[in-house]
């Protein structure tokens, strides 16, 4: 269970970007965080793991506070927060498991992962994961020769063998085409419900949101104007996050954008098989 208790966070130039958040994700359950640019959905996630410091506040993870622990301390519990960013932050020159077992930094010596000996049992569960998400049989390939689709597989992977009791999600899709961001996801939530996992994820995309996640978190100018399901989401809702917009031009447009893609995914799968 993660806690956020009057989160607020000031930077030095005076921007408020989270501004008085209180939310609570139980265990297994993931949540879309969605709002404008400069909502805040960057800083409250950063904020979680201290990347960002808050400014006031209190977070709570399965009963220890994040909040004022040290250097050191801060660093065992950063063990606990597995992160997925949109850009996959994988090291391009090593392989998809050295990849993944980087993900075991934070638990071997500092000897162990200067050499990179990892102990057996990471080995194998670094395999198990890879077969998760259903890349067995690239372990031994450079990250940098991997599809994007595939990249964020091995960003998944990664954050899972830090064996995280939480997972932030950065844009997990804002670089992929929509039928594999579709699938990254499905991976996502199946992953959540799997190992009991609370979960927040920032995604600009509110169509991707609604289909996949079963609860929304939106903000606006660093506070949460709604908190729901996406039954909830309505026009009215959709307003109190965005402004005014018409959102019906603004779906039609979305299903426009769709059906340009997946028609220049298809013309280029028939080039390829030419
Ligand atoms: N390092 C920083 N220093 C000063 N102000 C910042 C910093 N990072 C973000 N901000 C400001 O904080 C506010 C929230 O930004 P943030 O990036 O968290 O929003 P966001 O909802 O993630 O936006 P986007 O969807 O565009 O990524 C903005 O006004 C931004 O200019």
């Amino acid at each position: 269970m993660l806690d956020l208790h009057g989160l607020t966070k000031t930077y030095k130039t005076g921007d408020r970007a989270v501004n008085d958040v209180s939310l609570s994700v139980p265990k297994g359950q993931i949540v879309g965080l969605i709002g404008p640019s400069g909502a805040g959905k960057s800083s409250l996630i950063r904020c979680i793991n201290r990347l960002v410091e808050p400014t006031a506040g209190r977070i709570t993870l399965a009963g220890t506070e994040l909040t004022g622990l040290g250097p050191r301390a801060l660093r065992r519990q950063r063990r606990r927060i597995g992160m997925i960013f949109q850009e996959y932050a994988l090291v391009e020159r090593l392989t998809v498991m050295e990849n993944v077992l980087s993900g075991r930094l934070g638990y071997v010596s500092f000897w162990q992962s200067f050499t990179r000996r990892f102990p057996p049992a990471d080995i194998a569960r670094a395999y198990a994961l890879l077969d998760r998400v259903g890349l067995l049989d690239h372990a031994d390939k450079r990250a940098d020769a991997l599809s994007g689709g595939q990249r964020q597989r091995v960003g998944i992977a990664r954050a899972l063998a830090q064996d995280p009791e939480l997972l932030l999600v950065d844009e997990p899709t804002a670089s992929l085409d929509p039928k594999t961001s579709r699938q990254i996801m499905r991976l996502l939530t199946e992953i959540c419900a799997e190992r009991d996992l609370p979960a927040i994820v920032n995604i600009h995309d509110v169509a991707l949101a609604r289909q996949f996640l079963p609860r929304i978190v939106g903000l606006r100018a660093g506070q949460v104007v709604f908190d729901g399901t996406p039954a909830d989401l309505t026009d009215t809702a959709l307003t109190r996050i965005y402004g005014d917009e018409d959102w019906d031009a603004m779906r039609r447009a979305e299903a426009e954008d769709e059906a340009e893609t997946r028609e220049a995914l298809a013309a280029r799968d028939a080039m390829v098989l030419a």
